[in-house]
């Protein structure tokens, strides 16, 4: 991957020049192209991307792929899909579309094929999750399986959870599925309230298998479990392990046929694709999670091979570009309008945020541009009673994805028309506001006096500009979940790639993490802390005294 500071390059200098240019653009007014839905809209599969709410035009457009080529995009694309160590901090090759390299064609790393290893893995995926669907694996009293609780946090929590959650239609109704991530003792507890230690299964999901919150989840787990069947023999056929980890896995005490491996090359919040996916196997069957994997491979041949003008992820990652740099965007929302997708944004906030929320360049030094935007978002309609106001009327500029399928799973009455009616209407709402002159004319339609109409009126104007996708499907299917997946990884690739930041490391979780397993010991006994700032000391110092009074 070259090295370049992207606002060193002509597009970006232009691009500089462009935004002052065109700073009273608006989306509105662009729309006299009756062309522009049709050249600002793209296909894939299923899937139609709607981008031309934006403050976008053609001379805008055209600069920001001139970025991408000057930035050597294309050779970035090629490095991660041939296997090169391009998280060089951790020296590692970034390969989670090898996972769901559908083709099997061989990728290398470092001259060694991947693709029987993965194949194998899959192949034990399969057969293990076929016996829980067929209720054939049995506990230690001889009966199915009927539960499942997925142990683990970050990457090995938010893809299953989001994507069980996701595809639920899909789910086997005779197995529920449970996922606990907090080290907070509620949530194993409450957890292992609802389940009955005869029939479920524990997957302990840790890449590292050294992660402190999954391994105090596991550990207590294991001591409910053994209370009730009273034999460390039965654990066997109640606890497997998801890590890259086998000699952790053994000394947890779950042997090692009951562990699903993947590798250093698949990243955290990558790994839903490889053995962390297990508890999606189980929950919605093998048959679809490979239909998962198929459309994520789908979009991952569209990025790596389409120009970059019909290029779905690298337009939508552009764009954003274009919001963040030059528009002055620190935020975008995901807002799925599709309850079944309630934990999508949250998937991405990990996704988005924990690659490249990163102020240093892949030459190390601190950038002095913008990288990563906050993630955040939550279902439509939800979002739309609690904190559209602000995206609607704020001083801030929150460019949003709008998300939604055209057909529901769930056809109840006139439901979904009227979700839909909504998902249209925002986008609307937002690009072209209301002005003045409107809400004038509609508060003396309604009776107001002048003096009440000047009093209101400037409360009720909308702006409007307001940039936003659309992403419109036919179904939240396996297929399509896939494919959308895969698209705003690549998004997130591609920014990393231009913004010249190394968005496949994480090193920004790990101070927190050493602290607190300094402070651990500071809170048991009576002594007084010192150790620290006196914030810290005074918060530790009262919180033992809270416990003792
Ligand atoms: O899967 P393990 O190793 O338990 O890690 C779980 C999570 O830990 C965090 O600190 C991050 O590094 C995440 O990227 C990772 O997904």
């Amino acid at each position: 991957m070259k090295n370049t500071n992207p606002t060193q390059t002509d597009a970006w200098k232009k691009l500089l020049r462009l935004a002052e240019k065109k700073k009273d653009q608006t989306i509105k007014a662009l729309f006299e192209d009756k062309l522009r839905f049709d050249k600002y809209s793209a296909r894939f599969e299923d899937i139609l991307v709607d981008y031309s709410k934006n403050r976008v035009d053609d001379e805008v457009i055209q600069t920001l792929f001139e970025l991408a080529t000057e930035t050597d995009l294309k050779e970035a694309i090629d490095s991660m899909f041939s296997g090169e160590h391009i998280n060089q901090t951790e020296d590692r090759a970034v390969l989670h579309t090898a996972l769901r390299n559908r083709s099997n064609t061989p990728v290398k790393v470092e001259g060694k094929d991947v693709m029987p290893d993965v194949n194998a893995v899959l192949a034990q995926m399969k057969e293990f999750s076929d016996k829980i669907n067929a209720g054939d694996w049995k506990g230690y009293t001889g009966k199915p399986i009927k539960s499942m609780v997925n142990i683990g946090i970050g990457g090995s929590d938010l893809g299953p959870v989001m994507v069980t959650e996701a595809l639920k239609s899909y789910q086997n109704e005779n197995l529920e599925i449970f996922f606990v991530s907090n080290v907070d003792g509620t949530h194993i507890a409450e957890t292992l309230k609802k389940v009955d230690p005869e029939t479920t299964l524990f997957f302990i999901a840790s890449k590292t298998f050294t992660t402190q919150e999954t391994m105090t989840n596991a550990h207590s787990a294991r001591s409910w479990f053994l209370e009730h069947a009273k034999d460390e023999a039965a654990i066997a056929k109640h606890f497997v392990a998801l890590s890259t980890n086998s000699e952790a896995v053994s000394a947890f005490g779950i042997d090692t046929k009951n562990m699903f491996a993947f590798w250093d090359w698949v990243g955290g919040r990558y790994s839903l694709w490889s053995a962390i996916g297990l508890p999606i196997a189980c929950t919605i069957g093998f048959d679809n999670y490979e239909k998962l994997l198929e459309g994520a491979h789908a979009m991952d041949k569209h990025f790596q091979s389409v120009d970059f003008d019909s290029n779905i992820p690298v337009i939508l990652a552009l764009i954003g570009l274009w919001n963040t740099n030059f528009l002055g965007a620190t935020s975008e929302a995901i807002l799925p309008y599709d309850q079944y997708m309630h934990r999508f944004a949250a998937y991405f906030q990990q996704g988005n945020m924990e690659s490249n929320g990163k102020y240093v360049s892949r030459n190390g030094e601190k950038v002095d541009y913008s990288t990563g935007p906050i993630i955040w978002g939550e279902p439509g309609t939800n979002g739309q009673h609690a904190f559209y106001q602000l995206i609607h009327q704020g001083t801030h500029l929150i460019p949003c994805d709008f998300i939604a399928p055209a057909i529901s799973h769930n056809p109840v009455g006139d439901h979904h028309p009227i979700l839909m009616s909504n998902f249209f209407a925002q986008t609307e709402a937002l690009m072209n506001g209301k002005s003045l002159d409107e809400v004038k004319a509609e508060l003396a339609k309604a009776g107001k006096s002048e003096a009440e109409i000047e009093k209101l009126a400037p409360h009720k104007v909308f702006e409007g500009n307001r940039p936003t996708n659309s992403i419109l499907v036919k179904k939240v299917d396996p297929f399509t979940l896939g494919a959308l997946l895969a698209m705003y990884e690549h998004k997130i690739f591609t920014q990393g790639a231009i913004w010249n930041i190394f968005s496949f490391d994480q090193w920004g979780v790990e101070l927190g993490k050493v602290l607190a397993k300094n402070i651990l010991p500071e809170l048991s006994g009576d002594d007084k802390v010192s150790t620290h700032d006196a914030s810290t000391n005074g918060l530790i110092n009262s919180y033992k005294a809270m416990r003792k009074g």
